[in-house]
C-alpha cells in the first residue's frame, strides 16, 4: 500500500487565497490594513529565509509587512523597547519574534512582553492558558497547520489515538491541546520515552516534532495510520553535489509512506502551512482589535 500524500503546499496556497479574499474588503470598506511585524535577532541563514519568505507571502494577501533585523548582540532591553514600540503602533496587528533568540536574551520575557492581541505565534503565557482551558485564543501557527490538515484528511478526529513525538511548548504541547481538544485520545512522547517504537505503533495520528532527521521509520507506524512530519532537518546531499544540501523530516518518508494511510512530505508539507496559518492569525487578530467578523475556518 502507498500512502496518500497530503499536499501542505497547495492546502496553505488555498488558505493564503481566503485570507486575501479576507483582507480586500477590510480595506475597501474599514480602509484597514493588517499588518504583520517580524523581529528577526541575529544572521541565522535558516531563519532569514523564513523571514523572507513570510514577509513575500504577507504582501502578496494584500497585507503590510515590517520586518525589523537586529544584530545578533542586541540587549534584551532594546528588543523589549521595540516590542513596547510594535504594542503601541496601531499599524501592527501582529507580531512575531522569531526563535530561538541568543542566549543572553530572556525568550520566555520577550515572548510575554508581546500584547495577547499582538500574539499571533500564539506564545504568550495568556494565550497558552486560554488555548488549554478552550476559550477562543491566538493559536500556534505549526500545530494549527497540522490540525487543518488532519481534519482536511479524515473529517472527524474524535476518539483516534494521537501520538505527538516532542514536548517543546512551540509545537508539541500546543499540538496536544489541540488533538484533546478534538476528542483524540492523546499521548506525548519525548526523549525520555520508554518503548517509543511501541507507542507510536499505537497510533492512528502521528505528530513527529523532534528535530532529528528521519528518526521514525516505517515499522514505527500502524498501518493506514496519518503522518504528520513537522521536521525540518537539513542534510547533507553529496548526490547533488559537494557542499549541497537537502531538507528532510523526522519521519523515514520512503520506508513510511509504504505503511501509512496518508503523510505529509518534507519540504512542501507542515512548512508551508506554517506560514499560511501565520498570515490568517494576522487577518483575525485584526478583525478582533477593530470589532469586525473573523475569517471563518482558518482557526481552531
Ligand atoms: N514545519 C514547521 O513549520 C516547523 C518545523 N519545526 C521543526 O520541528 C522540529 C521540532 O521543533 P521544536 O519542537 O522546536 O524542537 P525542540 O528541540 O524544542 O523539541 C524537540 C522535542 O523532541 C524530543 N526529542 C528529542 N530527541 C528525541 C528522541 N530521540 N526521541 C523522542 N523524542 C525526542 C525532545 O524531548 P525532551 O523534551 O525530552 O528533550 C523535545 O521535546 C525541528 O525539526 C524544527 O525544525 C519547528 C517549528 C515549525
Ligand atoms: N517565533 C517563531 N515562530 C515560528 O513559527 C518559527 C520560529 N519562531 N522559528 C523557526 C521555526 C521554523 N518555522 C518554519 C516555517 C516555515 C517553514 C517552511 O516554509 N518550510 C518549507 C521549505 C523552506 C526551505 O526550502 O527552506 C517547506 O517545508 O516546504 C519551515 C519552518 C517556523 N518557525
Amino acid at each position: 500500500m502507498t500512502a496518500t500524500l497530503i499536499d501542505g503546499k497547495a492546502f496553505a496556497a488555498g488558505i493564503r487565497e481566503k485570507v486575501a479574499a479576507h483582507v480586500a474588503p477590510l480595506k475597501s470598506d474599514h480602509g484597514l490594513t493588517p499588518g504583520l511585524a517580524v523581529v528577526l535577532v541575529g544572521e541565522d541563514p535558516a531563519s532569514q529565509v523564513y523571514v523572507r519568505n513570510k514577509g513575500e507571502q504577507t504582501r502578496e494577501a494584500g497585507m503590510a509587512s515590517f520586518e525589523h533585523r537586529l544584530s545578533a548582540d542586541t540587549s534584551e532591553a532594546d528588543l523589549l523597547a521595540l516590542i513596547d514600540r510594535l504594542n503601541a503602533d496601531p499599524s501592527v496587528h501582529g507580531i512575531l519574534v522569531q526563535l530561538p533568540l541568543p542566549d543572553h536574551i530572556g525568550e520566555a520575557k520577550v515572548i510575554n512582553a508581546i500584547d495577547p492581541a499582538k500574539d499571533v505565534d500564539g506564545f504568550h503565557i495568556s494565550n497558552v492558558g486560554l488555548l488549554a482551558t478552550g476559550q477562543k485564543s491566538m493559536v500556534p501557527c505549526t500545530p494549527l497547520g497540522c490540525l487543518l490538515m488532519l481534519r482536511d484528511a479524515l473529517g472527524s478526529l474524535s476518539g483516534l489515538n494521537a501520538v505527538v513525538v516532542g514536548r517543546s511548548n512551540i509545537v508539541g504541547k500546543p499540538m496536544a491541546q489541540l488533538l484533546l481538544a478534538d476528542s483524540c485520545t492523546v499521548t506525548i512522547a519525548h526523549s525520555r520515552t520508554r518503548d517509543l517504537l511501541e507507542v507510536c505503533r499505537g497510533a492512528d495520528i502521528l505528530v513527529a516534532a523532534v528535530g532529528r532527521p528521519q528518526m521514525i521509520p516505517g515499522d514505527w507506524v500502524k498501518p493506514g495510520a496519518t503522518v504528520i512530519d513537522v521536521g525540518i532537518n537539513r542534510v547533507p546531499a553529496p548526490e547533488k553535489g559537494e557542499g549541497k544540501t537537502r531538507l528532510v523530516g523526522d519521519v523515514d518518508f520512503a520506508s513510511a509512506v509504504e505503511v501509512a494511510g496518508a503523510i505529509t512530505p518534507v519540504p512542501g508539507g507542515v512548512g508551508p502551512m506554517t506560514i499560511a496559518c501565520l498570515l490568517a492569525n494576522t487577518v483575525t487578530a485584526c478583525c478582533r482589535a477593530n470589532g469586525l467578523p473573523e475569517p471563518e475556518g482558518l482557526t481552531a
